[in-house]
């Protein structure tokens, strides 16, 4: 457990560029997997997660080689996916297990499914709930929880199934076992959540369709598909780029230009709260990269307002609240978060754990069944940790956030562990320290 003490050293300067799209590369090596012909990715995310998609894909009959900055896969079309002959080991990825079991669940194949202590803890029952209705079988704990077994039904039974909570990975297992199943699969989504199954699924071939009907988004998939082989270029993670931005804004003296980072609308709520804070993001160079709106975003130290944070766009920002806590920690005035029942079922239950982070690092925080309450310091930095480190629960987002907070903070922050970082950003704790040098 490689813990590290981050402490001011600089402001934020100069150019970086943040690793590609994590949501974004595990689809492209899935679908690449599941079409006929070779799928060419570049700018992949290169991290553990990703790589647990990738392993899982390979022991389901895909090839999968680098050459270069590309990522070649060949693959073996859908329906053709072969029984693994090991159990399929998904480490800290909620959206590898969940995505890789809508595949399954449409292939006459027995797959077991692991992962690590985090992992282990967190729900399954939302993905096995529609894929039983389409004909799997779970051989799981009472609580839907790994390890289990799961063994796909062929053929498969088209459902319609309207989102009970709001889950871009609950939908697109959905729609991963309606590629294989004959007919018509039907996702009804009354919240919008990322739409990158949609968007990718139809540029690989299958015949999708979305549609708005009473405010809900409605999105049918024809099934039998056949996947046509892509060139991917994986745009920059905004959930990555995230850190930085907080970073430069609560830092004194910061001028950041962050490069590429992806800005699909259903990913930028951070954005939009911190404008509305104070926040000074600028968009340069606004284009397109692999069919995704991207742009190069100059940050700016900003004095940062307090402000009550519409648990609307939570959906747009699921995975950046932890960072954004670190925000409010040193903005003027409260922050109030509410509806964020999701982030207690993250890689760790993500309210108690920022909470307790950012208390031990002098911040004042509330925390509440559904949301954080934080009041700022008015930019002063935080006192920092001395003495017991804070926990992060093999939580990447802890990890980087906390990082965040030392860089502004008096006596720096002792983070215990460093390692969950591989998983969403190998390249994270050097960008850091050469952006504040
Ligand atoms: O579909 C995806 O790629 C993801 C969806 C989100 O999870 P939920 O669908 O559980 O909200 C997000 O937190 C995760 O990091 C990636
Ligand atoms: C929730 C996350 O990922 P996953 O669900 O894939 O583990 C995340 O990256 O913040």
């Amino acid at each position: 457990m490689p813990s590290h003490r981050f402490t001011f050293s600089g402001p934020l300067t100069g150019r970086l560029r943040v690793p590609g799209d994590k949501s974004i590369s595990h689809r492209s090596i899935m679908f690449g997997a599941l079409a006929i012909g070779e799928t060419r990715v570049t700018g992949l995310l290169e991290g553990e997660d990703v790589m647990a998609t990738t392993a899982a894909m390979r022991a389901m009959g895909a090839r999968i080689e680098k050459s270069g900055e590309t990522w070649h896969i060949h693959g073996v079309g859908v329906g053709g996916l072969l029984q693994p002959d090991a159990p399929l080991d998904m480490g800290n990825s909620g959206t590898s297990t969940r995505l890789l079991m809508g595949l399954i669940a449409s292939h006459g194949i027995t797959a077991q499914f692991t992962g690590d202590a985090s992992l282990s803890k967190r729900p399954m029952g939302r993905v096995i709930t529609p894929l039983s209705q389409m004909g799997a079988n779970f051989d799981a704990s009472e609580g839907g929880t790994l390890p289990l077994t799961m063994h796909g039904a062929l053929p498969a039974v088209p459902i319609t199934y309207r989102l009970p909570v709001a889950s871009a990975q609950v939908k697109s297992a959905v729609l991963l076992a309606g590629l294989n199943t004959p007919g018509i699969t039907t996702v009804i989504e009354p919240v919008p959540t990322r739409d990158h199954s949609e968007r990718m699924l139809r540029g690989f071939g299958a015949e999708l369709k979305v549609e708005e009907v009473d405010g809900e988004r409605v999105i049918r998939i024809h099934g039998d598909a056949e996947l046509k082989p892509q060139d991917v270029v994986v745009p920059g993670d905004p959930s990555s780029a995230a850190f930085f931005i907080v970073a430069a804004l609560i830092t004194e003296g910061s001028d950041l230009v962050i490069e590429n980072v992806g800005l699909n609308q259903t990913r930028a709520g951070l954005i939009e709260v911190l404008r509305a804070m104070g926040g000074q993001i600028e968009e340069l160079d606004r284009r397109e990269v692999g069919g995704e709106p991207v742009a190069d975003l100059r940050v700016k130290h900003s004095a940062l307002t307090g402000i009550d944070v519409d648990p609307e766009v939570a959906p747009s920002m699921i995975d950046e609240f932890p960072v954004l806590f670190v925000a409010a920690a040193l903005a003027k005035g409260t922050t109030t978060t509410s509806g964020l029942d999701e982030l207690r079922v993250k890689e760790s239950d993500r309210l108690s754990a920022m909470a307790d982070a950012l208390t031990l690092a002098g911040a004042r925080v509330e925390e509440r069944g559904d949301g954080l309450v934080i009041h700022g310091s008015g930019g002063d930095p935080l006192p920092g940790t001395s003495g017991v480190p804070v926990t992060t629960h093999l939580d990447h987002r802890i990890a980087m956030a906390m990082a965040v907070a030392g860089n502004a903070s008096r006596k720096g922050v002792e983070v215990d562990d460093t390692s969950p970082i591989q998983t969403s950003f190998p390249n994270f704790m050097h960008l850091l320290a050469k952006a504040a040098a």
